[in-house]
């Protein structure tokens, strides 16, 4: 296991301030003559030391320009970008690099140097920072083992797999010992179960070397799985952003919402609702499970208080620190007694219980 360097450990201690933070920044790129598009639309946000920082949207939302624009890759049209302390907007490239030597970058399809090992792509920012061999080597044996390819030092990326690929982008881009690693769709070209392993790896750089994390991705399984915050991009702008589990759990109107609604499984879908529909007569009802331990009281006491209820739909969502999720019932009872059984629900479900917007069903707000 590695060890976090004397200076990523001071950085920690140093507290949680800002690294990064945007004030109204737009990037409008000029298409044609009189035609332009706006990338990042009047974005602002902040991102602490020491936190993961997930920015989300679907193709096309301006997340790979926002990321370019934190390493200095991208200018702002209007607006202000601090890093690190400095204002980069409007930075002279000579010093831009020396802020840039302080963020490691993963990419989507590696980048890796194929004519190069393993050892040798890890070992290259080290050799342009002018790292002497031997601290060059020591480095990048520590690394190796914290991302677990001891073994493959002298293989080259093509004897690779796709996650073993990706931990040696990893494993490269915190070897100069940044402060900030932007993921740019990290885990988009890989399977599920390797998603899973880098997801955790970089889940271990964040809380075993301190280092911040911003991810940009279209995958909610990204988030959910290492994210403190989420930022929701649609049409270049911050629709909505916020702890994960607040944003996730309770979406709320337009492109977040639809975004949201997408991707987590826990809501019925209309083809889902006609289904349902066909094989029940009850009144549907979809409850959030902030507390489900609540919910399963009420639901325990459904006989007592004159209702019966079929589970007709559902699904739980972790996050990085908590759980959530939406259960659709069906509920028969005269009026009354569904009445009374929804009120306690609607308590027991944090007042989450969420329409599912189709007629014969219950919706509390
Ligand atoms: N250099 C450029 N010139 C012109 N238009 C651009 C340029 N870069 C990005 N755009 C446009 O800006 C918008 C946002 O693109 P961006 O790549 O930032 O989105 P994204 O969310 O990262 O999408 P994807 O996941 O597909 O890469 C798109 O309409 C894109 O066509």
């Amino acid at each position: 296991m590695s060890t976090p360097s004397t200076e990523s450990t001071a950085a920690l201690a140093a507290g949680g301030g800002p690294l990064i933070h945007f004030s109204n920044v737009t990037r409008t790129f000029t298409t044609g003559k009189s035609s332009s598009v706006t990338a990042v639309d009047d974005v602002s946000f902040t991102v602490n030391r020491g936190e993961v920082y997930g920015v989300i949207g679907f193709s096309g939302a301006g997340k790979s320009t926002l990321i370019r624009l934190v390493n200095g890759l991208e200018k702002p049209t209007s607006g202000t970008i601090t890093v690190l302390g400095q204002q980069i907007s409007g930075m002279p490239e000579s010093k831009l690099r020396h802020v840039r030597s302080r963020i490691g970058m993963v990419f989507q399809q590696f980048n890796l140097f194929t004519s190069r090992t393993v050892a040798g792509n890890v070992a290259y920012p080290l050799k342009v920072a002018g790292w002497k061999k031997e601290e060059r080597e020591a480095r990048v044996a520590e690394l190796l083992e914290f991302v677990g390819l001891a073994d493959k030092a002298k293989a080259y990326p093509e004897q690779l797999s796709g996650g073993q690929k990706q931990r040696v982008g990893i494993a490269r881009a915190l070897a100069a010992e940044p402060d900030i690693l932007l993921a740019d769709e990290s885990t988009s070209a890989l399977d599920p179960s390797t998603t899973e392993e880098v997801l955790r790896l970089l889940r271990r750089a964040n809380e075993e070397l301190g280092i911040t994390i911003v991810a940009i991705t279209h995958e909610m399984e990204v988030i959910r799985a290492i994210a403190d915050r989420v930022a929701v991009m649609d049409k270049g702008r911050i629709v909505e952003e916020g702890p994960v589990y607040d944003v996730f759990s309770n979406p709320r109107s337009g492109a977040e919402a639809s975004f949201v609604g997408s991707a987590l499984k826990d809501r019925p879908t209309d083809a889902d609702l006609a289904r349902i529909r066909k094989s029940t007569s009850g009144r549907l009802i979809t409850v959030s499970l902030r507390d489900s331990a609540a919910v399963g009281a009420v639901l325990g006491r459904a006989a007592a208080l004159g209702v019966s209820f079929e589970i007709v739909h559902g699904g739980m969502n972790t996050t990085k620190n908590a759980a959530f999720g939406l259960l659709t019932i069906s509920v028969e009872g005269d009026d009354a007694a569904v009445a009374g059984f929804l009120a306690e629900l609607r308590s027991a479900g944090d007042g989450q219980e969420i329409s599912t917007g189709a007629t014969g069903e219950e919706a509390a707000r």
